[in-house]
């Protein structure tokens, strides 16, 4: 199943297990296709060693937000709560070659003041972002999330990335930042709210 975006929404339990003999095949394809030898010393224990690290890098197709958003705390306090420069490391799915950047993640907790810990804001990003991703997909997933599993009243997520597709590769434009946001609920439409959470985002 496919969303409008593209996005995988398959349930984590549905994606199968990390096929580490099949990446290691590939792996080996590759090398091949590239006209190197991984029959060579160096390069021996490279496709095992490349699948694992895929294995990582996707690990966020085998998690649910609700498997990181565990800790939540009805505080009572219901005004806004931001963490910064969350850094930020993912895979574009064109070329499955790294972006990163920073995330900004703020929200509104609901009128109960239900808010969860910080550490799980970051733990969030990376449950999207540890895999096959484009930017603004990874940016409203993240804002999503938040508007469902705390009842956030209002969400902003602000990230800014370089991608290396476009920076070691095609137009190799360096330092070009993609900026992307996704804005949910109470931080739509009161624009002083937004305005406040931007002036904190841009703060330095
Ligand atoms: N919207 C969006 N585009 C992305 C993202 N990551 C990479 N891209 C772009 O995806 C596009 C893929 O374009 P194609 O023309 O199919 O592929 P390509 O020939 O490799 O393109 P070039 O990168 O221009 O050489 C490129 O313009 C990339 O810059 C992302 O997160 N969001
Ligand atoms: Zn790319």
């Amino acid at each position: 199943m496919v969303d409008p975006i593209g996005a995988d929404v398959r349930r984590p339990e549905d994606v199968p297990a990390f096929d580490q003999a099949r990446a290691e095949a590939a792996v080996r394809e590759l090398l091949h296709a590239i006209g190197e030898d991984p029959e060579r010393e160096g390069l021996r224990e490279t496709p095992a060693r490349v699948a694992r690290a895929y294995a990582e890098l996707t690990a966020g197709l085998r998690m649910a937000p609700e498997d990181v958003l565990t800790t939540t705390f009805d505080l009572g306090h219901d005004e806004m709560v931001l963490v910064r420069d969350i850094e930020l490391w993912s895979m574009c799915e064109h070329h499955l070659v790294p972006f990163t950047g920073v995330a900004h993640v703020g929200y509104i907790p609901a009128e109960t003041g239900k808010i969860t810990g910080l550490s799980k804001l970051a733990r969030l990003v990376d449950v999207y972002a540890k895999r096959p991703q484009v930017q603004e997909r990874l940016t409203t997933q993240v804002a999503d999330a938040l508007v469902e599993l705390l009842e956030a009243r209002g969400v902003i997520v602000v990230i800014e990335a370089e991608h290396l597709c476009m920076t070691m590769r095609g137009v190799k434009k360096a330092g070009a930042r993609t900026i992307t946001s996704a804005v949910r609920g109470t931080m739509l439409s009161s624009p002083s709210t937004r305005a406040e959470a931007m002036a904190l985002i841009h703060r330095r």
